[in-house]
């Protein structure tokens, strides 16, 4: 009989800690997750993907920043596969808080690698890199050999853990892979992300709980796609039989106001925009209510405004392909918050 295979995920609590474990479980992994002591631990992702008692998985509380307890972590889980996507990994935070985002997001991850080396350089990494890298793109659509030109404390944190795991990658032998992931969102996604933050409260203004939604950048363009097939990707990244980086994206960019458009139509809204920047308005065609306005307060100090990813190298060596809409990922997640909104409870 075959060998179980064994996965750890940092960051289990997050979304897609929650996706990647439940994929790998159905692969027949074990897979350990660890998780951030907080005064507020959360599992509410597992639970809704019901895995949080699945008997090969087990939870184990863990801090990224520290070498000693990673050496521990890899002796006691002697894990095949890492996937670290554990991270500070908000980006309009990590303004406010550079440092500790640089040592749990930049940092940390080498606390991983370190810790690899050590306990056995067999193990596979996979870090989770990100296209907030490419910040002020140098190009248009970005690849993986697109220069890098990060514009948040965040963007820069990933790319110091990036160039390290491309470098142990070098230096020893490492199977150390980093997937550059565009933005990818579900009904699993946190509150504090644009995407969910819209379809949280489009079903709250559904449902008669909320009167107006307030935002930011209503112009900058995201390549948007759905987190539970990128976990596919994170994956297949680690079972290619080189180590490499892979962008992971759909090739199509929208703005936030436009997938605040897509959220209203959700619910058969149609929203007419009017006012300039900082004005900015959005009105039910039918009725003239006003149900967006921009808040400046949602700004950041700098800022990403286009983003799309070219993923064609994933797609030709690793037969990665999203097939979910932008349309249809909008539509699930509104259902998702209407459901959850209307039960009283959303996270
Ligand atoms: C790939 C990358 O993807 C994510 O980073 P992000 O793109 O910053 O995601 P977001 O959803 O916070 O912002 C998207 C855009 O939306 C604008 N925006 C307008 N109004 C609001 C607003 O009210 N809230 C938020 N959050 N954003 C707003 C905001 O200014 C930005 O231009 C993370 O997963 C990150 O970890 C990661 O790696």
């Amino acid at each position: 009989m075959q060998k179980m295979k064994k996965a750890l995920v940092t960051g289990i609590t997050g979304q897609d800690g929650a996706y990647l474990a439940e994929l790998l479980l159905e692969k027949g992994y074990e897979v350990t997750g660890t998780y951030r002591r907080t005064s507020s631990v959360n599992f509410w992702r597992i639970e809704e993907l019901g895995i949080q008692s699945h008997p090969n998985l087990k939870l184990v509380e863990y801090d990224l920043t520290d070498l000693g307890s990673s050496i521990r972590l890899l002796q006691n889980a002697q894990p095949d596969e890492v996937y670290n996507l554990a991270a500070q990994s908000f980006v309009g935070v990590s303004f406010e808080q550079p440092v500790t985002t640089a040592e749990i997001t930049g940092v940390g991850p080498v606390n991983l690698l370190e810790a690899i080396r050590i306990v056995n350089p067999k193990i596979r990494f996979y870090q989770a890199s990100t296209s907030e890298m490419f910040g002020k793109v140098q190009a248009v659509p970005q690849k993986e050999d697109t220069p890098f030109y990060p514009r948040s404390p965040y963007g820069v944190a990933k790319l110091y853990a990036h160039w390290m795991t491309v470098n142990y990658r070098e230096s020893y032998g490492i199977f150390g892979c980093s997937g550059i992931l565009f933005n990818h969102e579900s009904p699993l996604r946190g509150r504090e992300f644009v995407t969910r933050k819209i379809t949280d409260s489009v079903a709250k203004i559904h449902l008669g709980q909320l009167d107006v939604l307030e935002l930011g950048n209503m112009d900058a363009k995201r390549d948007w796609g759905f987190a539970k097939e990128y976990v596919e990707g994170m994956w297949r990244i680690l079972q290619a039989d080189q180590p490499d980086t892979y962008v992971l994206a759909t090739n199509r960019t929208e703005t936030v106001r436009d997938f605040v458009s897509m959220a209203f139509k959700a619910i058969d809204v149609s929203i007419a925009w009017s006012g300039e920047a900082d004005h900015e308005i959005g009105t039910c065609k039918k009725t003239g209510k006003v149900l967006v306005r921009v808040n400046p307060k949602f700004y950041r100090p700098a800022e990403v405004e286009l983003l799309i990813g070219d993923p064609s190298k994933a797609e030709k060596e690793l037969g990665w392909k999203p097939s979910t809409t932008l349309e249809q990922l909008c539509q699930m997640m509104v259902e998702a918050d209407l459901r959850r909104n209307k039960a009283g409870f959303s996270f």
